[in-house]
């Protein structure tokens, strides 16, 4: 049987008495536990959002490659900024089984993105199309970004209350923010490039932050780990305004292992799974990867270290953790 995500009612959460509150939370936190994910419904992001995301990454990926280098992200391992061309990110290099499992040759990724941090973001500048460009996409997306900063801190809550640590704990090392925010775009691709086996939509991975909120078109194609079949994937399937979200790596080392990232990849869409021939339509979606501070540590917090369980991980901080993470990326 594949995995099948239940759908949780977040305005529960948000707007529920006191006793339903901590029973949706603890739902939330055995599904984050049991698949690394979890999908919601009445996320408070809203309707209008959900669709500017569809809207303006079309407009934003259908710009001419002149006016998209104009905010070329050039390789490092600082936060990524502007726009990155195909093959610019492998996240095939995040896992080693990715490359025993393949043919010989390098492992590469089909798609497009565009990466921005905090709207004030003064360490990392954001970079935005040039005026008459793709004008309007920087106002959509950093509404958006705000507004899925305050979801995240919203799940974090939850996240407290489900595992029943003292409030804060979470949250207070999530401020200020320095989350970043993805939009993506794959390429139309043939069935028979990917059947070679060495070009993916996205390899299998899991992401640096804490948690990943994500929103995929009805198309789909975003895969979850099965965790009693490792190394199995099956379709995570949503509507393009059910919001998905998956553990990352720092919620890993903050709970020391007790709720483990979900390792995920992009396929093609589950109705074309079995089909030998013929053209993956393209695909659009968006990430949202909350990210701790960058000065607070992501090493175990109190709560989750005890004589049983000793740190499994150091204390180093969030921009170390990223710099060392994109290294690899990139
Ligand atoms: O497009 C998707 O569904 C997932 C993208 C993803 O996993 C990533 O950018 O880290
Ligand atoms: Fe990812």
């Amino acid at each position: 049987m594949p995995v099948e995500l239940e759908c949780i009612d977040f305005g529960k959460f948000l707007h529920g008495e006191p006793d339903e509150r901590v029973e949706v939370a603890e739902k939330i936190v055995k599904s984050f536990r049991d698949h690394g994910f979890a999908k919601f419904k009445n996320h408070g992001v809203s309707r209008g959002l959900v669709e500017g995301i569809w809207h303006w990454g079309e407009r934003f990926f259908k710009m001419s490659p002149e006016q998209k280098m104009k905010l070329y992200h050039h390789p490092s391992p600082d936060p990524q900024r502007g726009w990155s061309k195909k093959g610019a990110e492998t996240t095939s290099k995040l896992r080693k089984e990715n490359a025993a499992s393949a043919p010989e040759g390098e492992l590469l990724d089909e798609k497009e993105h565009f990466d921005c941090g905090p709207p004030a973001d003064s360490q990392f500048p954001n970079a935005w199309p040039a005026s008459g460009d793709c004008d309007g996409f920087k106002e959509f997306v950093e509404d958006y970004f705000g507004v899925a900063q305050q979801t995240s801190l919203r799940i974090m809550q939850a996240c407290e209350v489900g595992l029943h640590v003292p409030p804060g704990t979470l949250v207070q090392r999530c401020l200020p923010a320095a989350s970043e925010l993805r939009m993506l775009y794959y390429p139309p691709v043939s069935m028979d490039t990917l059947n070679k086996g060495l070009i993916k939509r996205a390899w299998p991975h899991t992401d640096f932050g804490i948690i990943t909120l994500l929103f995929q078109d009805d198309l789909g194609g975003l895969e979850l780990e099965d965790r009693s079949k490792p190394y199995t994937f099956d379709p995570v399937i949503s509507k393009s305004d059910e919001m998905v979200v998956n553990i990352s790596d720092t919620f890993g080392r903050w709970s020391n292992d007790y709720i483990t990232p979900g390792v995920h990849q992009v396929n093609v869409p589950p109705k074309m799974r079995d089909q030998k021939d013929g053209i993956v339509p393209e695909r659009y979606s968006s990430v949202f990867f909350f990210k701790a501070h960058r000065e607070t540590s992501v090493g175990p917090l109190p709560p989750f270290v005890t004589a049983e369980t000793p740190a499994k991980y150091p204390d180093i901080s969030a921009l170390e953790f990223h710099r060392q993470m994109t290294d690899i990326l990139y």
